[in-house]
Formats: structure tokens, C-alpha cells, sequence
């Protein structure tokens, strides 16, 4: 198919059939010559319609000149226009179909032309100045358009910064206000830290790269308007926290800064460790300058799982503080008791006192007797009273000098004393007794007078019994370095008989004598000082403590701090019973007025007031507790027993808070329940004391996971609801015997069930059958003893054992038996396990788990 498309029909055109007419205006008309097959073709008149074209502002163009151009290309056009006059299309030819013009004159047909050319050119000219115009205002308006928009963006930057200014000024003026105080202190603390950092002086200054690491993030613009608008409530904290920030708090961030900046690891400071005698894992770390994480990490890799808050002892807290490369220095935190003990006296004011004297030795060998008889033959006369009472010591007269007689014999209640630094005794008796002679506890006695320092003077007593052999008493006293005079030695012997009083004055004599030699002085113008020889709550006078005055005098009204405890002194009582106006040096003497009971061996000493006394007791009843704890925490934590945890692991502990009515008493249950004790199994007593069960001793048998016992002694109503509340027992109980045994059954408990073998026979394996569907069956002869089902057995090879468990079957010939006796032929299998072979032999055990007791 071809086209072809006829130039010159555009306005007038005269078709075969019809008459001349002028064109529909904006259409444009053609032929289209289509070919078919066979060489036939056809003409189709083809009319384009041409698009109306009006620009913004244009006046609509009048009906009576319709545009011919298409309006898309008016450039395009142009050259249409030039075209037209120079190249008149030819006339098309006559064709079947074609347009034709009309038949009109040849002149006619030119000046039409001419007049049609010349107002299409006009029209052409008209159109494109038309066109120019619009283009031209389009262009005006792109311009101004431009010109709006780019005003617009200036004006909207301009803001832009203007606001940004604004803000950092605002900013800046805030961080001022904020640094102002901070930068004044610091200037005259330490400027280096403080001061923004200078360049040019000498060390070359990094700018820091990443300002914002150290300083915490802004927040952006908006979030900053947003909060600015609204006052929360967590941004008023914020603004608080801010202000509240301590110097320190900014010193560790400005160091924490600077090691940013240089990458510098934190430097190790070693330091001097005080270290009290319990301390807190916390407050190490912080003494140490570490983390306590760090800490409790170390006591993990030790084994130990402890927390910040948990207690530890001073040698365990020198471990921890070496191993993290810091020096320790020891410290006791009595200083608070500066000036309580030992005051110095002049030697001018020192008087002669009277000796203090403790009767030590073997059991039954006369001790008590003796007390009794010199007491009973010599009190101090002149004195009121008369009723003798045992108030734990009492003073006898021997020419017009005084003795003080510690009335609780026996080496243990010496040593208890010893025990808590206090030396009441100035000399020791040792009584022997002359028909027994040298026995384990006279030993004992003479080794802790030795340790002592304590001078002994030997009493030979019951020298009134026939078999009496004093000699043979001093030549044994030789083996164990005691040489009396008689022997060459420089040690006082006298030879008594407590029963018949024989020769006791002789031995008050001996006593004054070696007193003589001590030449014993004390000051007795001075606030009192001494030592607690018995305590005891009495129920109708409260805490009752026997006291021995050692230097100054103590009298009622004192304020007296004994251990933990502290007291007014309401009044002292003599060992006669009487009311006493003054105890001078070595008196005995009972005080009343105490706030609660002290402990056998502690010190006293007379304070000016009442605070001084509640500020030392108040840190030694801390320092008590701490102790236990402690000394409980530190059974897991104390330097020794970190180290040998994997030896005693197999330890057990029964724990025991145990309470009194008197020092004695509870000394006298410690001594059996140590007793007790075995390798396996042991009583601890976390704590011992003389009176009620208080809530105190409920809060730390809880924490140490103890009974507590009563002994004569009951527990107050809180201590009863805490001890209800926690699930601890009190045990009350009235005679050593019963409570001694009840703990032993009770460590018994704690003994774990011996397991006892009990051979019962051996079978030899004859021969072995393997029977389908039951498995091996071993046919053996009971060798020795007897074979039971049920009972253990030990297949064992060349006196090997191969393997031990328990028999499937016993059967003898066909029959399931329960046992087989020596000598006879049975079938045996073992449960789960086939490898017998012949020769063999099975060995046939009975297990028992015995309790064992103590
Ligand atoms: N013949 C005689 N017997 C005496 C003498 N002294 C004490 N006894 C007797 O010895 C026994 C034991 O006397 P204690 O005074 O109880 O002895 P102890 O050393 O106090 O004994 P413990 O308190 O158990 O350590 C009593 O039966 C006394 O009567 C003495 O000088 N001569």
C-alpha cells in the first residue's frame, strides 16, 4: 500500500459530482491511492482534522479566519509560508476520483490566487506575532515566577540562620550559667583539670575529635523546642540532676574525658589499706580503689560465692588486698577506747595492794576444801554481814594484810580469763594431793602458770591420810620443772590438810610472803579499774557482776563500762553480803546497777559520763556482732579455711547459740560439748552468754543456722515470736546431763550410717549354660558358706573382682530357691552382666547401714 497526498486541494476544492465549496475550517483534505491485489487500486479522499491551537491571553481568532497551520510546529511553518508564493503547486492531474478546480478564467483563477496568497501571508504574519506575544509573556511570567521563588528561599534561609544563631547563643549562655560555680572551684582546686586546653604551650593539645563522646548527646532542634515548651516532669529532674552534680562526679568525668582523648588505660593506683578487723567487701573495694565486682569475682575463683555486703575477717581482707598489689596496714578500731585501760600512775601514788590468788589443780585433790576452810577460818573481821556468799572471790585477813581468794578453782575458769586478756591472778596454789600425788590436770595447772608468768606456791594437801607421800609429790613436781625449796628450788611449798585446817595459816603466810617479793602496788586515788570474775542475771536485783578491783577505787554512782555493757553503780556488795562504801585495789566486790551482763573476764573501767560509756559499748556491742558474723561468714571465708576447705569438707557442724544464767555454768557446757567433738562431727557455738534469751541471739542463731539452748534461763516474748517467726528451736534445759545428751544424739544424727559387709558364701562356677531367651546361666557349687537370693554378690577371677550386682536367679534343679547351703549344686545369673566364665567364683555379701552414735 502506497499514500500520496495531493498539495494544493487545502481551501478550495471542486470534486466531479460536487460544486464548489470551501472547506470545513482546522480540516485538511487528501487522496489516499490504495493498491490491492491484482493491479486494481482505489482512491480515498482522506480529510485530517486539524486542532484548534489557543495560548493563555490570546483573543479567540474570528470564525472567519481559520487557521490552516498545525499550531504544534509554528516554526515549522514558516517555511510553508515562505514556500507558497515562489512554487505555486502545479495543478494536479485529472484523475477518476481526483478533485478537480472549475472551469474558470485563467486571470481569474491568478488574481484569486494572489488575493488568497497575500491574506494567508498577512494571516501567517498576523499568527506568528501572536505567537511571539505569548512566548514573550510566558516568558515574562516563567521570570517573575523565578524571581518570587528565589526571593521566597532567601528570605526562608535567612530565618534559618538567624534562628540557628539565636539558639547557639542561647546554648552557650546556658553552659556558662552551668560552669560558672564549677569553674570558680576548680580554679582553686586543681586548673589543669578545669581550664580549656591552650594551644602553643610547648606540649602539642589534640583537638578533640568527637567532642559529643564526653558530652551527653543534645537533643536535636525540635526535640529541644519540644521540651522547652513543655515543662515535664522528668525534664525538671534532669535540670536538677544537672545542678546537683557533684565536683568529684565532674572531676571523674573530665579524667574520664582525657583518657578518652588518649586512649590511656585507667592508671593502677597502689594504696595503704587500713584494714579493720572485720570489714565489708564493699567498703574494701572501696578502700582499695577497685570495683567490688572485681572482688566477688576473686572469691569466685577462690570458691567462695559471697556478696558485697557479706563480712570478712582482717586476714582474709589482707589476702584479697595483696593479691590486688595494695600494702595493708592494721588497725584496730579501739581507738575510740583510747585512755579507757592502763592509765599510767605515778610511782609516788602507788600503795602496797593485797595478792590476788587462784587455787588451781588435779580433780578431788582437795580444792575446794581448801577454799572453804581458809575462808571459813580467816574472813576478814570487822566487816558487816556475816552470812557468807559466794560471789566468786572473797578476801581473808592474815596479820592485819589481806588476801584476795578467786573462789571458782580449777585451771579451766584461769584460763577463760586469760583467754580475754585479763590477768586477775598475782599467784597460783597448786594443791596436791599428797596420797595421789602428780596427776594429768596438776600438769595442766603448772602450764598455764607458767604461760602466765604466775607464781605458783605448791599446797601439799591431805597430808592428814596415812599414805600421805609429800616427798614423792616434790620429787615429781621436779620432772615438770616445779622445784621447791626443799629441793633446791626457789618454789613455796606448804604441807595442809583442808579437812583438819592443818597448817593453814602457814600458807597465808607463805602467800604474803611471796606477795612480799612481787611487792604488789596499786593506786587507789583513781577512777577503778579491773577485771569481771563472775556475772549473772539475778532476778530480783538484774545484772548482777562480781568484780575485782585492780587499781583505784570504785564506788557507788560510778560509771562503769564492763565488756559490752555499761552501768550506773547503784551499789556494791562485799562477799560478807553488806552494802560497801568504796572498793579499793583487789577488793572483790559485787556491782549492781549494770544495763545488762558482761562476760566472765572482761575488763571494767570507771568513765567520766554516761555518753562515753554508751559510745564504747555501743562499739563493742558492734564490733561483737560484726565478730560473729564474721567469725560465721568466715567459716566459709577465713583465711584458713579457704585454704584447707577441700580437707574439712567432709566436716559437720552443729551450731549452737547457747545461754546462762552464769558464766560458770555455760564454761562448764562449752568444755562438754567440745567434748563431743570428732573428726566428723562437732558442736560450734557461735555465741555463749550469761542471761535471758534475747532477740539478739534468735537474729544470729538465723544467720548461722543454730539451736539455741537455755540453760536455766528462758527467752523473752520478742525473742519467742522472732524464734516462732524464723523457725528456730529453743531448747530450755536445767541440767548439764540432759542437754549434754541431747546434743549428742543430736551430732549422732549428723553422723552418717556406717555401711557394714557381712560376708555369706562362695559358689565356684562349674560350668556355664546358655539358655535361649534367658541368657547365661553360671552352674555352680556353694564352695563355703551359703548363697541367698537377694544378697549382693562379686563375681571375682583369679582374686580379681570383675564385677558386683545382684543375682537374677537362684535355682536349684528347676525350682526358683531362696538360698543354696554350702556344699550343694545351684544355677546363678547376674542381673545384667553375662561375662562369667568357668573357674570363677561368686561371692555372696549382705550390706547393712548401721547408725552410728557418738
Ligand atoms: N583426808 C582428807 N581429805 C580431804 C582433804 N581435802 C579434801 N579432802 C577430800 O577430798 C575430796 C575432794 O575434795 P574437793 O575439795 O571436792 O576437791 P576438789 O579438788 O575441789 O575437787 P573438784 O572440785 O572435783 O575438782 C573430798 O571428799 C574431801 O573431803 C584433806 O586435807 N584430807
Amino acid at each position: 500500500m502506497n499514500d500520496t497526498k495531493s498539495g494544493d486541494d487545502k481551501t478550495l476544492s471542486v470534486t466531479p459530482k460536487k460544486t464548489l465549496t470551501l472547506k470545513r475550517p482546522g480540516t485538511e483534505q487528501g487522496t489516499v491511492r490504495q493498491s490491492f491485489s491484482h493491479g486494481r487500486t482505489k482512491a480515498v479522499v482522506v480529510e485530517t482534522k486539524k486542532r484548534k491551537f489557543s495560548l493563555p491571553g490570546d483573543k479567540p481568532e474570528p470564525a472567519a479566519a481559520p487557521s490552516v497551520f498545525t499550531p504544534k510546529a509554528p516554526v515549522a511553518a514558516a517555511p510553508v509560508v515562505q514556500e507558497a508564493p515562489k512554487a505555486p503547486p502545479p495543478l494536479p492531474p485529472v484523475e477518476r476520483g481526483g478533485m478537480v478546480l472549475n472551469e474558470l478564467s485563467r486571470n481569474e483563477m491568478e488574481a484569486r490566487r494572489r488575493a488568497l496568497e497575500g491574506s494567508k501571508v498577512r494571516d501567517v504574519e498576523d499568527r506568528q506575532r501572536a505567537i511571539d506575544e505569548a512566548k514573550r509573556r510566558a516568558e515574562d511570567e516563567e521570570r517573575r515566577r523565578r524571581e518570587r521563588e528565589e526571593s521566597a528561599r532567601r528570605q526562608a534561609e535567612e530565618e534559618a540562620r538567624l534562628q540557628a544563631e539565636a539558639e547557639s547563643r542561647r546554648r552557650a549562655e546556658e553552659e556558662a550559667r552551668r560552669r560558672a560555680p564549677l569553674a570558680a572551684e576548680l580554679a582553686t582546686v586543681d586548673d589543669e583539670d578545669v581550664k580549656p586546653k591552650r594551644t602553643g604551650a610547648g606540649a602539642p593539645v589534640r583537638r578533640p575529635v568527637t567532642p559529643e563522646v564526653a558530652r551527653p548527646a543534645k537533643p536535636t532542634k525540635g526535640e529541644e523546642d519540644r521540651r522547652r515548651g513543655k515543662l515535664t516532669l522528668n525534664a525538671a529532674l534532669s535540670d536538677e540532676d544537672a545542678r546537683a552534680r557533684s565536683l568529684s562526679s565532674m572531676r571523674r568525668r573530665q579524667e574520664k574525658f582525657k583518657r578518652a582523648l588518649h586512649n590511656e588505660p585507667r592508671e593502677k593506683v597502689m594504696r595503704e589499706v587500713i584494714l579493720p578487723e572485720t570489714i565489708t567487701i564493699q567498703e574494701l573495694a572501696q578502700r582499695m580503689s577497685e570495683r567490688a565486682v572485681d572482688v566477688v569475682k576473686f572469691f569466685m575463683k577462690q570458691g567462695q560465692i559471697l556478696k558485697p555486703g557479706d563480712v570478712i575477717d582482717a586476714d582474709t581482707a589482707e589476702l584479697v588486698a595483696t593479691e590486688f598489689g595494695h600494702t595493708v596496714r592494721r588497725v584496730a578500731e579501739s581507738d575510740i577506747e583510747e585512755g579507757l585501760f592502763n592509765i599510767a600512775d605515778r610511782p609516788e601514788d602507788l600503795e602496797p595492794r593485797p595478792p590476788v590468788v587462784t587455787i588451781m589443780g588435779h580433780v578431788d585433790h582437795g580444792k575446794t576444801s581448801l577454799l572453804d576452810a581458809i575462808r571459813n577460818a580467816n574472813v576478814v573481821s570487822g566487816e558487816a554481814g556475816g552470812i557468807t556468799q559466794h560471789i566468786g572471790a572473797y578476801q581473808v585477813e592474815k596479820n592485819g594484810h589481806k588476801i584476795t581468794f578467786i573462789d571458782t578453782p580449777g585451771h579451766a575458769a584461769f584460763t577463760a580469763m586469760r583467754a580475754r586478756g585479763a590477768q586477775a591472778t598475782d599467784i597460783a596454789i597448786l594443791v596436791v594431793a599428797a596420797d595421789d600425788s602428780v596427776m594429768p590436770q596438776t600438769i595442766e595447772s603448772i602450764s598455764h602458770a607458767k604461760a602466765a608468768g604466775v607464781p605458783i606456791i605448791v599446797a601439799i594437801n591431805k597430808i592428814d591420810k596415812h599414805d600421805a607421800d609429800p616427798q614423792k609429790v616434790r620429787s615429781e613436781l621436779l620432772r615438770h620443772e616445779v622445784f621447791v625449796e626443799s629441793m633446791g628450788g626457789e618454789v613455796l611449798d606448804v604441807e595442809v590438810s583442808a579437812t583438819k585446817g592443818t597448817n593453814l595459816d602457814k600458807l597465808l603466810e607463805t602467800i604474803l610472803l611471796q606477795a612480799e617479793i612481787l611487792d604488789l602496788k596499786a593506786n587507789p586515788d583513781r577512777t577503778a579499774e579491773g577485771v569481771v570474775i563472775e556475772a549473772q542475771l539475778d532476778k530480783g536485783r538484774g545484772p548482777v557482776a562480781t568484780v575485782l578491783v585492780q587499781t583505784g577505787t570504785l564506788m557507788p554512782g560510778d560509771i562503769l563500762v564492763a565488756g559490752n555493757e555499761w552501768g550506773r553503780v547503784r551499789a556494791l556488795v562485799n562477799d560478807r553480803g553488806g552494802q560497801i562504801k568504796e572498793a579499793p585495789p583487789a577488793m572483790p566486790v559485787e556491782v549492781l546497777g549494770l544495763q545488762g551482763t558482761p562476760q566472765a573476764g572482761d575488763r571494767f573501767a570507771v568513765v567520766n559520763n554516761e555518753a562515753r560509756a554508751r559510745e564504747i559499748t555501743e562499739y563493742r556491742q558492734r564490733l561483737a556482732r560484726e565478730k560473729a558474723v564474721a567469725k560465721h561468714a568466715g567459716q566459709r571465708g577465713s583465711l584458713e579455711q579457704m585454704m584447707s576447705q577441700l580437707q574439712t569438707s567432709g566436716l559437720k557442724e552443729f551450731p549452737l547459740v547457747i545461754k546462762g544464767d552464769v558464766q560458770g555454768s555455760i564454761e562448764a557446757i562449752s568444755a562438754a560439748l567440745d567434748k563431743l567433738g570428732t573428726d566428723e562431727v562437732r558442736a560450734r557455738i557461735v555465741h555463749a552468754g550469761a542471761g535471758g534469751i534475747t532477740e539478739s541471739d534468735v537474729s544470729l542463731a538465723e544467720t548461722s543456722g543454730a539451736a539455741i539452748i537455755g540453760f536455766n534461763v528462758r527467752a523473752n516474748v520478742q525473742a519467742r515470736a522472732a524464734a516462732a517467726a524464723a523457725g528456730i528451736e529453743i531448747r530450755y534445759y536445767s541440767i548439764i546431763y540432759n542437754l549434754v545428751d541431747d546434743v549428742k544424739a543430736a551430732l549422732s544424727g549428723l553422723l552418717s550410717p556406717e555401711r557394714r559387709e557381712t560376708f555369706i558364701g562362695n559358689a565356684e562356677i562349674l560350668e556355664i549354660f546358655d539358655i535361649t531367651k534367658v541368657g547365661k546361666i553360671a552352674g555352680c557349687r556353694v564352695t563355703e558358706g551359703k548363697v541367698e537370693r537377694g544378697a549382693g554378690v562379686r563375681l571375682i577371677r583369679d582374686n580379681v573382682v570383675i564385677h558386683e550386682g545382684t543375682l537374677k536367679t537362684l535355682k536349684r534343679f528347676k525350682d526358683e530357691v531362696a538360698e543354696v547351703p554350702g556344699g550343694q549344686e545351684c544355677g546363678m545369673a547376674f542381673q545384667n552382666y553375662e561375662d562369667m566364665r568357668v573357674g570363677d567364683v561368686i561371692e555372696c555379701f549382705r550390706v547393712e547401714m548401721v547408725t552410728r552414735t557418738l
